[in-house]
């Protein structure tokens, strides 16, 4: 399974309509690739609070579609990171409120397979949970094959909710993100704590460059079930591209069986 991780940079000056067609140029070529990853929220800027309620949008929207057309193009299934969404139905969650971080994956059809609605929602008393619904299901989904989780930056921090993809059959965990370099490290460990403790590829999908005055911290990264860390970004924009084999987790799920030995 060829992947490539788009690790996108950007600033505050981009209008929405040029980082789309940057981003769909990006995609279309990269079409050697079975799945292509895009970092989150990176439509609506991942720390760019105030602009999330402008560039939010339904999935049918503009930003979906022209990743849609971009799959289709290049013929490959695409993990477009996550969209600020704002459903055209007018659905609002528990709290009353009608946004959502939400991750879309394209086939290479260009439809839609699944989304995923992020559950650990960041920013403490601000940011996500002053402005955003917490997701509420876990997402195992097929792509190209393959059984993978899906789950969104702060999300990493949560091990249980990878617990739950496992048991429900997943192989492979993308994981986008807009996570600053404040933090990198932690990224960078987590990425491989959770690819040991589940015998599950990682695939983490970050951003690069400044936004809101806070500077991300690129380093995507592929962690193999071992916990190698099979391919890694510096910190700058670029495309990080890596041949993984998901028959892998099996025999090294049966070679080293520690899934076998939990008790519940
Ligand atoms: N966008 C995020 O979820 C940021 C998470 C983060 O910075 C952290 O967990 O640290």
């Amino acid at each position: 399974m060829r992947i490539a991780a788009v690790q996108l940079a950007y600033d505050d000056t981009e209008s929405l309509a040029d980082r789309t067609d940057r981003v769909v140029s990006l995609v279309r070529a990269e079409s050697g690739a079975d799945l292509v990853v895009l970092p989150e929220l990176w439509s609506a800027g991942g720390f760019s609070y105030r602009e999330w309620p402008a560039r939010s949008q339904d999935v049918s929207g503009s930003v979906v579609s022209a990743l849609a057309g971009a799959a289709r193009d290049a013929r490959v299934w695409l993990h477009g990171g996550s969209i600020a969404e704002h459903p055209e139905s007018g659905e609002t969650g528990p709290e009353g409120k009608s946004l959502w971080n939400t991750s879309v994956l394209i086939a290479p059809d260009g439809s839609v397979t699944a989304t995923y609605r992020k559950i650990h929602r960041f920013g403490f008393a601000g940011g996500e949970p002053k402005l955003m619904e917490a997701g509420e299901d876990v997402v195992v989904t097929d792509i190209a094959g393959v059984s993978a989780g899906l789950s969104t930056c702060y999300d990493l921090r949560f091990p249980e909710l990878y617990r739950a993809q496992v048991d429900r059959g997943a192989k492979v965990f993308v994981v986008p993100a807009a996570w600053p370099e404040a933090r990198v490290d932690a990224w960078s460990l987590l990425l491989r704590a959770r690819a040991i403790e589940d015998q599950c590829f990682v695939i983490g999908c970050n951003t690069a460059g400044t936004h809101a005055r806070t500077t991300m911290g690129g380093h995507s990264a592929v962690i193999a079930p071992t916990g190698e860390v099979l391919a890694e970004a510096g910190g700058d924009q670029e495309v990080l591209r890596i041949d993984i084999d998901p028959a892998a987790v099996d025999d090294f799920r049966e070679a080293f069986p520690v899934l076998r030995d939990r008790r519940l």
